[in-house]
């Protein structure tokens, strides 16, 4: 049963989860766990966004920012203190927030809003009720306690994870909750957030992990905006990314909405990379903040399901490691300035 307001806890808030919290603070009671610097700013002046989803400052978010701080203002026995609770980390973060906020996650829906192979196989390891989702919007947070929003080629697409795929390992039956799903996509569109159910999320998400392998580690690594990878060069590299994709999802019998490699590929140069022209990705960020990237779960998880099923994955293996590197040299040179 949703509260009336509902009640959404935001896991690892950043450009993504700051920005959706200050959507549904319009219709909800929303908690977020971020880091310092954004709780500090946000808690003094508000929450700035700005885009497409509209301009305003949001004061209504409660932010946390250590697990000890939450728990403290929680009943023990109140294990349902919230109607979702939505993770909006990076893909490399989310062992670590499931560690640390696992007392929340009993009798809970938890709700994965990140990009990436893999979350959802993590976050089972700690929940039982789990919504996957992707989203194909452009999202940075240029100063603390600030986010913009900027192009979105698709809906919010959510979907009961894993469906049809797997039996619910913790009591051997397909979990049940349909109608919580569609209370939370109706949350999501009264909210302003354009949401829809995707019947099959493990299919929407590799088919929207094929624009992350094609586009987020070269715009890392060359610093360009998505439009610039129409280049003929960067075309064939990418071909060669999605080809190689393409047969490890085949062997791993994920099917997609469309024909074949050239068929998407047709989409992604024609559709996609234009809708996408003047942003940055998130791996982009990552690197120009030096921060650690998801490139593990992109198109290292290609690698990682390439070698599984004996299929040569070269172009995936190649700019893995070209990121690996742009990482090592960030760290290598941090450990130098600490000395
Ligand atoms: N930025 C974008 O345009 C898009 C991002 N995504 C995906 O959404 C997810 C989130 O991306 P962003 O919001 O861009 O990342 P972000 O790095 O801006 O936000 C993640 C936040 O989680 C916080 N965090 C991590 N561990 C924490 C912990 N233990 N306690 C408190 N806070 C913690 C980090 O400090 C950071 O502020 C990623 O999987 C990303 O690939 C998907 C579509 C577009
Ligand atoms: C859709 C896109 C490319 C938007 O920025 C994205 O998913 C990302 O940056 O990781």
């Amino acid at each position: 049963m949703i509260s009336k307001e509902p009640k959404i806890m935001i896991l690892g808030a950043g450009a993504v989860g700051l920005s959706i919290a200050g959507m549904l603070s319009k219709n909800c009671y929303v908690s977020a766990v971020c880091r310092k610097r954004h709780a500090d700013a946000i808690s003094q002046k508000g929450l700035y966004k700005s885009g497409i989803w509209g301009e305003e400052i949001i004061h209504d978010i409660r932010c946390y920012t250590k697990s000890d701080e939450l728990f403290e203002e929680l009943i023990p026995s109140d294990n349902k203190k919230f109607d979702f609770i939505i993770i909006t980390s990076k893909s490399s973060d989310t062992e670590k927030i499931c560690e640390e906020y696992q007392n929340l996650f009993k009798n809970n829906i938890i709700v994965s809003i990140q990009n990436g192979i893999g979350n959802e196989e993590i976050i089972e390891k700690y929940a039982e009720n789990i919504i996957g989702a992707t989203i194909t919007t452009n999202f940075s947070s240029p100063k603390d306690g600030f986010v913009k929003v900027m192009s979105e080629s698709e809906p919010l697409k959510l979907g009961i994870y894993p469906c049809e795929f797997r039996k619910n390992s913790h009591n051997n039956s397909i979990p049940d909750y349909n109608s919580e799903l569609e209370q939370l996509i109706e949350i999501f569109k009264k909210s302003g957030i354009n949401a829809k159910r995707s019947k099959n999320i493990r299919s929407a998400i590799w088919e929207k992990s094929l624009l992350n392998i094609a586009v987020n580690p070269l715009t890392a690594l060359l610093s360009i905006p998505v439009g610039d990878v129409l280049d003929e060069n960067l075309k064939s590299l990418i071909t060669g990314l999605i080809k190689e994709t393409f047969l490890v999802m085949s062997a791993k019998k994920i099917t997609t909405k469309w024909a074949g490699p050239e068929d998407y590929l047709n989409y992604l140069f024609d559709i996609l990379i234009p809708s996408f022209s003047n942003a940055y990705t998130s791996m982009y960020q990552d690197i120009q903040l030096n921060r650690k990237t998801e490139i593990d779960f992109i198109n290292g998880a290609v690698v990682r399901f390439g070698k599984e099923q004996k299929i040569e994955t070269p172009f995936n293996s190649c700019i893995c490691s070209l990121i690996k590197y742009q990482e090592n040299k960030v760290s290598l040179s941090q450990c130098t300035q600490d000395q």
